[in-house]
């Protein structure tokens, strides 16, 4: 079915909603700018009047006639004056401008005791990395003032830095990553490790600006994203890294989000995603939000389960859904139809474009090729000398951009070994969930994150890169498994209502349902049926690979356990250049 574009409120509704607030805010500034002395004289007036009443009340009921005869009398002499009336007015209006003053006590000058200390404790602890024993005017010095050091400084409610700007020697070698590192790390322990910073370098002025960053929302959950086709929403970051906002629902509420949005297709620089991340940390949860996704903007769907643990059956025998496969066999068949399905695609285009057509229709519906811990899979067929699944996807990564097949792995990070090379060489778009150390960051990523990653993080939390682009924090939405028991109502509900409708099966074809309308996990512990040869049948045809629900530890399930490297446990992954056009990409190279 053709899908309309969005209106143009939806599409870039956040936009002008946050440009309409910014006028308002300026309106109103300059508001009260101008009625400044209005407001003043105001307040005075209130305040005199408030004093009067209080002077009224105050004074004994004997004498209030007394009181009364004396304004009185100057009320008259006053009256009777020339120009009496416009010199009281006046005087009146100067003493409400007098009493309505703002009174709130200027802020002090410096830091406080508390602050002093903190400030020269850092300035402390600084010295023997910002000085040499030969600079004849040392700008950090044992005893010394950090008065030059820390131009600017701003401390949170709690007395911890929120702000901090720090001047360095210009012999620092802050082009050197190690050293930069070295301080970042020190300033982060000194700061309070709880939290997150951001470290901005500037070389030419010899600067490092630290800035405290707020924690990333973790309460967003699975929804529509107001987003094209072709575009996916990795997660939610910082408002400073990126001009875009998403609209999102939040119970009743209504927020604006910065999002990470990855392009795929025929003109995405990154078309495959490679997710890492240490066990429960939410790969599966971010590839589970990826695939609502791409069926919702019309896709189709592979999805290979290594972990074998069934966190993808809410999605088996849904529409645009071909294949769950967790068993060797049933990952080997969708594979294989997913590369010839590709090559297929290839063939048709390039017959089209040399005959001078558009691209065939059958070529255009988006094809997904999820995969789950495949490292789980390499350990499982070379114990049974088959082949690796991960072999089958050298076409869909070299060539499935123009084929518009898009390839999405995520492993664990000690399993990252066990990744076949087309893997880290093709997928140009990375996301590290959890906790990792910097190096395993940098080497994920290919380039270190400006922010330090902090010791405690919540699922769903970590950094993502798009190609050579710039490192974000990320955090994903929460999607989980909605048969899990462990699961939220309100969450079960929000990802149950983006699941598509089940296919209609084929005549004589059983789609099981389990408990919860979902698929009966016991129903199929079997080895799966032969793929169809003939893979010029479209996905949107008759399905090639028909769906069937996931086997819960049958005789070819992997097992859970991640596979012994096939280097040494101290090998180490780094980025390496690619000699292609796209040599950008951070690969990941064994040592
Ligand atoms: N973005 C998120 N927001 C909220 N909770 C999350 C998020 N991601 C994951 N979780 C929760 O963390 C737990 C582990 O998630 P998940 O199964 O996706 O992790 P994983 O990395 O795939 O781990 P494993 O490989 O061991 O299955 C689940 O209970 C899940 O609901």
């Amino acid at each position: 079915m053709a899908r309309r574009p969005l209106p143009r409120i939806l599409s870039n509704g956040g936009a002008q909603l946050a440009r309409s607030r910014e006028l308002a805010r300026t309106a109103a500034d300059s508001a009260t700018d101008v009625l400044q002395p209005l407001i003043t004289i105001a307040r005075g007036l209130r305040r005199l009047a408030t004093a009067a009443r209080r002077r009224w009340t105050d004074t004994p009921k004997d004498r209030r006639g007394a009181l009364l005869f004396l304004v009185a009398s100057v009320v008259l002499v006053v009256a009777l004056m020339p120009y009496g009336p416009l010199l009281a007015a006046i005087a009146l209006m100067a003493a409400a401008a007098w009493q309505g003053r703002d009174r709130t006590p200027p802020a002090p000058d410096g830091p406080d005791d508390a602050q002093t200390t903190r400030l020269t404790s850092l300035y402390e602890a600084l010295v023997p990395y910002f000085s040499i024993p030969d600079d004849p005017d040392p700008l950090y010095v044992h005893g010394g003032s950090w008065q030059k050091a820390f131009p600017a400084y701003e401390f949170d409610d709690s007395g911890r830095f929120s702000h901090l700007v720090i001047r360095y020697p210009a012999y620092f070698t802050d082009g050197e990553a190690e050293a930069r590192t070295r301080i970042e790390h020190l300033l982060t322990a000194k700061a309070g490790r709880s939290r997150e910073y951001h470290y901005a370098w500037d070389e030419e002025a010899n600067h490092l600006t630290v800035t405290v960053l707020a924690p990333l929302p973790a309460d967003l959950a699975a929804q529509r994203f107001v987003t094209a086709p072709g575009e996916t929403v990795l997660g939610f970051t910082d408002p400073t890294r990126v001009q875009r906002t998403l609209p999102l629902t939040h119970g009743e509420e209504r927020r604006d989000v910065p999002p990470v949005v990855w392009r795929t297709g025929v003109r995405s620089t990154e078309p495959h995603l490679l997710a890492l991340g240490q066990p429960g940390t939410g790969t599966s949860t971010l590839l589970r939000s990826i695939a609502l996704q791409a069926l919702h903007h019309g896709g189709d769907l592979v999805i290979v389960d290594g972990g074998g643990t069934g966190e993808y059956a809410c999605l088996t025998g849904r529409d645009g859904v071909l294949a769950v496969e967790c068993g060797l066999s049933g990952a080997l068949a969708s594979l294989e139809w997913a590369a010839q399905e590709t090559e297929r695609r290839l063939i048709s285009l390039n017959r089209a474009r040399q005959e001078g057509h558009p691209p065939p229709e059958d070529t255009r519906r988006p094809l997904w090729i999820l995969l789950d811990r495949p490292s789980a899979f390499a350990h499982l067929a070379a114990a049974e000398e088959r082949r690796d699944p991960q072999s089958l996807l050298q076409v869909p990564l070299r060539h499935g951009r123009a084929a518009q097949v898009t390839v999405v792995v995520a492993d664990q990070l000690d399993c990252v070994d066990a990744l076949g090379d087309a893997v880290r060489q093709h997928t140009r778009a990375r996301v590290v969930l959890g906790p990792a150390t910097a190096d395993q960051l940098a080497a994920a990523l290919g380039a270190p994150p400006h922010t330090t990653p902090v010791d405690q993080v919540p699922p769903g939390r970590g950094y993502a890169r798009l190609g050579t682009g710039a490192v974000h924090r990320i955090q994903v939405p929460a999607t989980p498994d909605p048969y899990d028991d462990a699961t939220s109502d309100a969450h079960r509900q929000a990802v149950l209502a983006l699941l598509p409708p089940r296919t209609t099966p084929a005549d004589g074809e059983q789609v099981p349902d389990g408990p919860g309308g979902g698929p009966d996990p016991a129903a199929d512990h079997a080895e799966p049926e032969p793929v169809p040869s003939d893979s010029a049948t479209g996905p949107a045809g008759a399905v090639a690979v028909s769906p069937r629900p996931q086997a819960a530890g049958g005789a070819g399930t992997p097992p859970e356990t991640c596979p012994e490297p096939s280097v040494p446990v101290s090998a180490k992954w780094e980025p390496q250049p690619q000699p292609q056009p796209d040599s950008a990409v951070p690969t990941l190279t064994k040592h």
